[in-house]
């Protein structure tokens, strides 16, 4: 009997915080959900808003990892013979449905990562434009026709690299599942998908719709694991290409294990960004610049603009401002409409983030609020792993919470005085994901822009990366791009074809 798609069980389309429990497998090969023989791995995977018990991870083994690379190389075999206009038909009716389903896919995934619906819904919004923007590619693949003496030419061919193997981070589960893929399958590839272990849900639902949608059996499939299930498919050889996002130990971890079958790798890592805040600057725009640039999905974005240097005349203002709205700022049920911070996404990850805040004060930082548990009034988050967002003040360059990646909602604000000096301290970092300058000076934004060193740039705003615009880190933030066009270069190879028209010139 054909398995009811997991959107259309009464426990998903009722689903509420607190309610749902997803008994159904979360692995798919071969066009469906695949129940694994041997289950005494499993762990559980837990709600972050409540700490109940959401499912139990069931890891993909040797065998079943291999079974899901077989079964995307068959898909592979078909997909890559049809042309960019009938990939795009596919991809554009999966582009469809994830619009039709949006509310019920964002649903999800806040009850499985925590963050609020209305982050989660732009989450979805994304995912389904950044499918129609590579559906719309798809047909434009071409290489390039090279007239050579005598009549000769040769010409390149832009082909698929195969198996492709994308393993991804919690924070954002749906959208770098489509990041990873909808690149990949408009250049003719095929995906195996790991999510991270604690937001296995919604993969399996992209799985779902690409199917409907009429992709071939195994075109995109999901196994489920950590670090071992990561490890095996890094290490197999009918893998051609890893795309990761994640930390940048793993990170470091994945490229290791690749470079050994010499695969093609993205890294898309982790940061630690500066947000210029120059004094000319508009400051309700750069409070409001800010408080995006940080406090978004609890704070745990890899782009999120942390280190905060502001130009030490309008420090008082700044801090003024910032603190009043992040007070504001209403933490508790992520699915609840109202509700601008959720629940971070275990409860280590909480610990780790006070932990961080704990350290701050003691090496000197300045509390301005947050950086406390919290707990809502509603008795089912009382296990949530909530806290307030922080803003720390008389933060120092070489303290910890202002070099290493907290990924939680905690804002790190630096007094400066010049441009120059900002530059170098902004810098001064191995991280190098992304930026942000505020000021009115169209100069000295560019200037700025063009010395800082990291993947992306932010000129009075933060946070803000349409489907069509590349991003990607410098330094130890990775390399390779995501989105945008460019992104096709790292899912397909050129191929020369060179083509004699005369006689051959033989020198023996
Ligand atoms: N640059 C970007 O686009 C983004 C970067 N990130 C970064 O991701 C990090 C947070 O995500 P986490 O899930 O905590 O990262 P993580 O590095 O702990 O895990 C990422 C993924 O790698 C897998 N993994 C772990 N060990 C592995 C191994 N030895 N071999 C293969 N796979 C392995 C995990 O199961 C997970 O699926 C942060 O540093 C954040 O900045 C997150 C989102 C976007």
């Amino acid at each position: 009997m054909a398995q009811q798609p997991l959107l259309e069980l009464p426990e998903f389309k009722n689903a509420s915080t607190g309610t749902l429990v997803v008994k159904e497998p979360l692995n798919y090969w071969g066009g469906a959900r695949v129940q694994l023989k041997d289950a005494k791995n499993s762990e559980p995977v837990y709600e972050p808003a409540t700490g109940r018990v959401l499912c139990n991870l069931v890891p993909c083994g040797q065998e079943e990892v291999d079974q899901a690379i077989q079964s995307a190389h068959s898909a592979y075999l078909k997909w890559s013979k049809l042309s960019g206009m009938e990939r795009a038909r596919v991809m554009l009716e999966a582009a469809r449905i994830i619009r039709e389903r949006r509310d019920d896919i964002a649903r999800v995934e806040v009850i499985n990562n925590g963050k609020t619906i209305i982050e989660a819904q732009a989450d979805i919004d994304f995912a389904w434009q950044s499918i129609e923007f590579y559906a719309g590619i798809a047909p434009t693949l071409a290489g390039q026709h090279i007239q050579l003496p005598g009549g000769s030419f040769a010409y390149t061919r832009r082909e698929p690299l195969g198996v492709c193997a994308g393993i991804g981070a919690f924070n954002y589960p749906f959208q770098i599942a489509v990041c990873k893929s909808a690149p990949a399958l408009a250049c003719g590839n095929a995906v195996v998908f790991k999510p991270s272990p604690f937001t296995p849900v919604t993969a399996v639902i992209l799985a779902e719709i690409y199917k409907q949608a009429g992709a071939p059996d195994g075109l995109f499939n999901v196994v489920q694991g950590g670090a071992e299930t990561g490890t095996l498919l890094c290490h197999h050889p009918m893998v051609a290409k890893v795309s990761f996002t994640g930390s940048v130990p793993t990170g470091k971890k994945v490229m290791e294990m690749s470079a050994k079958g010499v695969k093609q790798v993205t890294l898309e890592l982790g940061g630690k960004s500066p947000l210029i805040i120059f004094k000319d600057c508009d400051l309700e725009n750069a409070v409001k610049g800010a408080l995006m640039g940080n406090f978004l999905t609890q704070g745990q974005v890899c782009c999120n603009g942390t280190r905060v240097f502001v130009q030490r005349e309008i420090m008082p203002q700044f801090l003024e401002e910032v603190v009043k709205r992040t007070k504001a700022i209403s933490v508790g049920d992520p699915l609840q409409a109202g509700a601008r911070m959720g629940a971070l996404i275990t409860r280590p990850q909480l610990d780790k983030v006070l932990e961080y805040v704990r350290k701050a004060k003691e090496q000197g930082a300045k509390v301005l609020c947050g950086g406390e548990p919290f707990v809502p009034d509603d008795p089912k988050l009382k296990g949530g792993n909530f806290m307030s967002p922080c803003v720390l003040d008389n933060c120092k360059d070489d303290m910890t919470c202002v070099k290493e990646e907290i990924f939680g909602p905690v804002m790190s604000v630096l007094p400066f005085d010049t441009e120059e000096e900002v530059l170098q301290r902004a810098n001064n970092t191995t991280y190098g994901l992304a930026s942000g300058v505020f000021t009115r000076d169209i100069a000295r934004a560019h200037r700025v822009a063009e010395n800082l060193q990291a993947g992306t740039c932010y000129i009075n705003n933060y946070n803000v990366s349409p489907v069509e615009v590349p991003f990607g880190g410098y330094k130890m933030s990775g390399f390779g791009r995501e989105n945008g066009l460019v992104t096709v270069e790292y899912y397909s190879q050129l191929k020369t074809v060179v083509v004699e028209m005369g006689n051959v010139e033989s020198l023996f």
